[in-house]
Parts: structure tokens; sequence; C-alpha cells
């Protein structure tokens, strides 16, 4: 049989079969390079509509934008493509078997994505703030949708995480087996470029113009450097991994703009480098990873010969312990246009071929009892002062004070007295400890500010 309008999955071997159609929503950085990989290497672009291979060739006869007037840095072939900028003349097409959403955001993306859904169509997507939401609600709709449609509609995100890498995937196959304790990564490429470049002396807003000039940041950018892209690629990889839809906002979420030069220098003099990382980690109550589940984001005292140091530029990194397998990790390029339109690309091929996951998140039940998000480990805290008496004394007694054991203080002798600093290292203890130990300090006399604080890999 051919596809039909709301199949474009399961082609027979033996018959011929109509091009894939899709309507892609959303046309800049992601979108150009989706179109032309269809387009120009798959054949989408080529003049035959029919093809006998067991694949159909997947063809955009539609694009929905903003503003169809935009010049676009990437060429759209009149005689295949309307450029339209009304959104239900794709969701309601029905030639239309498959909608790619690269417009991004949760309101406009979430309608025509639910409308997709519910129409029969699949959806492949790279809306990570929308599928971190919303993961409940879009597995319920699509159970739905395939119990109409008669199991047609899939649901493909491979983009969302980590831009070119396949880690969702991986998630979704390579596990079925096994128990996943810990999944710690840099998911971000923005502030893995930003971070990197600040390590070598440059401006934080130079390196985050730079980022957004080669297309890797978010349309508001402070979804990068406040931390909130991470904390949704997290939440995505913990329902992947624990099977458990942790929601955004309870995920402590720090981001990047507290990190300083002075924070290098004091990372480099032990060892380290820092990194934005998301962490869904199982604590250890009675054996190793038997408590309840972390999820958080934070910037990271990473040691230098970690797997995670070695992601540079727009590279991300993510490291996943199990039982079975021990230590995996899968690296790359985790933003930027042809990276992003890779994964969105072999989404469509799999829903084209059959093989794209009839379940998006395959495990149903959590295998953890719990979420405490007040998770453990050692802290780096830097403290900035101005020079007096008993500042060490002080800082010491108010550790004492939360239970917090201090492991190292490290502080180059003073140059200014009106503006200097100090970092400690504590052994493992809570977030609400440190974050009460760094409120009392920033309440003393001494202190510029209240002083910031990074978990701190390994955790002692
Ligand atoms: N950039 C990257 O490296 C990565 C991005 N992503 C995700 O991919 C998605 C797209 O990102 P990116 O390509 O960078 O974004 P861009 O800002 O470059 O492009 C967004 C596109 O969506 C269109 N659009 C936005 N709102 C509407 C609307 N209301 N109606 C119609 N069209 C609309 C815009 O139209 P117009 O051009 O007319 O303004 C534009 O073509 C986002 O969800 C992002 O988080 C995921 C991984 C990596
Ligand atoms: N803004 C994001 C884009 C990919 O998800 C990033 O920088 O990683």
């Amino acid at each position: 049989m051919p596809p039909t309008a709301n199949a474009g999955t399961m082609p027979s071997p033996t018959h011929l079969v109509r091009p894939l159609r899709i309507g892609m929503i959303g046309a800049g950085t992601v979108g150009g390079g989706v179109y032309e990989i269809v387009m120009n290497r798959l054949g989408g672009g080529s003049s035959s509509s029919t093809t006998t291979r067991t694949t159909p060739t997947p063809i955009i006869t539609k694009i929905c934008v903003r503003d169809a007037s935009k010049p676009r840095n990437f060429h759209v072939d009149p005689a295949r493509t309307k450029i339209v900028t009304d959104i239900s003349s794709v969701i309601n097409d029905p030639e239309i078997d498959l909608v790619v959403e690269v417009a991004g955001g949760v309101t406009f993306a979430k309608d025509a994505v639910y409308a997709s859904i519910r129409g029969g169509k699949s959806v492949v997507t790279a809306n990570k703030a929308l599928i971190a939401e919303n993961m409940d609600e879009l597995i319920a709709l699509l159970g739905e949708a395939n119990a109409n449609n008669r199991g047609g509609v899939r649901f493909g995100y491979e983009a969302s995480v980590c831009g070119g890498i396949p880690v969702i995937h991986a998630l979704q196959s390579c596990y079925a087996g096994d128990v996943i304790n810990e999944v710690m990564g840099i998911c971000n490429g923005t502030t893995n470029y930003m971070l990197g470049k600040m390590e070598t002396g440059a401006e934080y807003d130079d390196v985050l113009r730079e980022a957004q000039d080669l297309g890797f940041a978010e349309a508001d950018p402070s979804a990068d450097v406040e931390g909130y892209d991470v904390r949704a690629k997290i939440a995505i990889l913990a329902k992947l991994a624990f099977g458990v839809a942790v929601p955004v906002d309870s995920i402590p979420c720090m981001g990047i703009t507290n990190v300083s030069v002075v924070d290098f220098a004091y990372a480099k003099s032990m060892g380290c480098t820092i990194k934005l990382v998301g962490t869904a980690v199982r604590k250890s109550r009675f054996g190793e990873y038997d408590g309840a589940l972390s999820v958080y984001v934070s910037p990271k005292l990473v040691p230098d010969d970690h797997l995670l140091a070695s992601a540079t530029g727009c590279g991300n990194a993510v490291a996943i312990n199990s039982a079975n397998l021990g230590l995996a990790s899968y690296a790359g390029p985790g933003a930027g246009r042809y990276p992003t339109a890779n994964s969105i690309v072999s989404d469509v091929m799999r829903v084209a071929n059959g093989t794209c996951h009839a379940v998006p998140f395959p495990l149903s039940r959590s295998s953890v009892d719990e979420i405490d998000n007040d998770y453990d480990s050692a802290f780096y805290i830097r403290i900035s002062f101005q020079d007096g008496l008993g500042i060490v004394r002080t800082i010491g007694e108010l550790a004492e004070s939360q239970g917090v054991s201090i492991h190292s203080i490290l502080q180059q002798p003073i140059t200014d007295r009106m503006a200097a600093d100090t970092v400690v290292t504590t052994e493992s203890c809570k977030l609400s400890q440190v974050k009460a130990l760094c409120e009392l300090i920033g309440r003393e006399e001494f202190a510029l500010s209240t002083p910031v604080f990074m978990p701190m890999i390994p955790e002692y």
C-alpha cells in the first residue's frame, strides 16, 4: 500500500511508494539545514514524485514562517515548496504526512504540534522546552492519536537534546536490560563555547554575541546562560533514563552568569576547568545508587582529565553510568545548523522507514521511588571580601554552624585589601546547607557580595 496521508510509515517492500510529504514550521538556523539536506541530499528536490524504493523519499512541500518576505540564507525551490505564514495550511493539509517543528517556543509551537498529532500526523521536533514542560501530556496525546490512527503517528525528538549527538536514540534503544544510575552532561553548546573562550580571557558579552552569530544560542539567550535550556534537556534525559517526569520548575538551576575569570584561575590551580552540567543521579542510601533521584543544573568544577572536560567549542558530552554497561560517553557537536539538522533528518528517515520508536519514552514505570533535588556534593565557594581581622575564623564558624565541613582553603596573597577573595572547598554536603552558608557569609560586614558556589567533581 502507498503511505496514506496519516501514515508515511511501514511501506510495503513490493509496492510503489509515494514521497513522504513534510510541512516544516520554522526556517531559521535549524530549518535551513533540514531543508538543504532533505531537498538536496536525500532527493526531495528531484523531479520523480514516486519511488520504487522501500523507503519513501522525503519532500518538504510547505514551510511556515512568520515573515514570508524575509530573505533566507538557503535556497527554497518555489516549484516544490510553498512558503506560508498561516499555520493551518500546514496542519490541516491532508497531503502532509509529517510536521517538522523547528520554530521554537512553547505557545505557538505547542498548539501546532498538538494539532498535528491530533490530526494524525507524525511530528519531528527540536523543541526541548516544549517537550520538557509537557512530557506526560505528550505521551497521552500520542497514545490517543495512535489509537485513532492505527498506530501510524510517530514523535521524533533526537535534536532536542545535545544537537547532533544521538543520545536520545541510545537511551531509547540500548538500555532495555540495564539500570541507569546517573546521567551527567554538557548539554548546551552556547555556554560551552562561552566558558571555553572565557577561560582564555575573553569577555562575557563578546563571546555571547559570537555564539549568537554562529547560530548556537536560543532566540532569547537567557535560556542558555541562565541554565533553563539545560534544565529542559536534563528533564528529558531523566525521563528516558529513570522513567519519571521531573517538573522543570522543581529542578535547581544555576547558569553561568556568576562565573568569572577569577573562578577559572582558582579552578586551574586545582587542576580543573568549569563546565555547565546537567545531572540526574540516584543518591546512595544503604548501597550505591539505591536512593532518591536528584536532578539539577549548575556550573561544575570538572577535573581536566574527566571526560566532560574534553568537550570544547559548541561540543556537548554526556556520561551515562549504568549497572551493565558501566560508564559510557556520548560526545559531539551540541548545536548549530547542520549537526542539529542531521538529528532532525535522522528522525524523519526513521519515520519514513518505519523504525521511529512507537513509544517516545520507552520506560513506562519510574525506576526510582522518590525525587529529592536537595543534592549532595562537594562544593567550591568563592568569597569576595574587604580585608580585616578574623575573616577566615568567621567563615569557619559559619560553616560549622551549618554542618559544613571544610576540605580546603585557597587564597592568593592579598594585593587589594578593599577587594580580595578566598576560596573554600567543602566535604560532601547538601545544596541547602551550602546555600544557607553562603547567605550567612553574604550578610557579614566583610562580604562584598553573596559568595558564588558550584558543585565539584569528584564528590569525595
Ligand atoms: N540553533 C541550534 O543550534 C539548535 C536549536 N534547537 C531548537 O530548534 C528550534 C529552532 O531553533 P533555530 O533554528 O535556532 O531558531 P531560529 O530563530 O533561527 O528560527 C526560528 C524559525 O521559526 C519561525 N517562527 C518562529 N515563530 C513563528 C511563528 N509564530 N509562526 C511562524 N513561524 C515562526 C521563524 O520565522 P521567521 O524566519 O519568518 O522569523 C524562523 O524561521 C528551537 O526549538 C531551538 O531550541 C535545538 C538544537 C540546536
Ligand atoms: N541553544 C542551544 C541550542 C541547542 O540545543 C545550545 O546552545 O545548545
